[in-house]
């Protein structure tokens, strides 16, 4: 199953820069692993914004809620989903 998956970053002001250094490192890191696998479709960043949109190729809304409560910065974000399925007039065959 497909979702969008907008994500909006929102960390504390007063967190120390070396931790948020740490937390976007292995954020990105776990990002690769996924996009790698091809669980993380697209990741988009959203112009002028600490955000991005995403696409997520997963199992159901139980995988789906598993990977993203495992990132390492879920703590700090605001998140939206919307699941998707084929339009009838897609030409691309892979998006399903
Ligand atoms: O920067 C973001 O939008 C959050 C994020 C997703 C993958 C990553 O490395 O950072």
């Amino acid at each position: 199953m497909l979702f969008h998956v907008r994500m909006d970053v929102r960390l504390p002001h007063d967190m120390p820069e070396e931790k948020a250094a740490e937390l976007k490192r292995v954020e990105k890191a776990r990002a690769a692993e996924l996009q790698q696998a091809g669980t993380w479709r697209h990741l988009w960043r959203i112009a002028g914004q600490y955000s991005n949109v995403s696409i997520f190729d997963v199992r159901d809304n139980d995988e789906l809620h598993a990977v993203l409560s495992m990132l390492p910065l879920f703590p700090f974000m605001q998140i939206e989903v919307m699941a998707l399925l084929r339009h009838p007039s897609s030409i691309r065959d892979g998006d399903r």
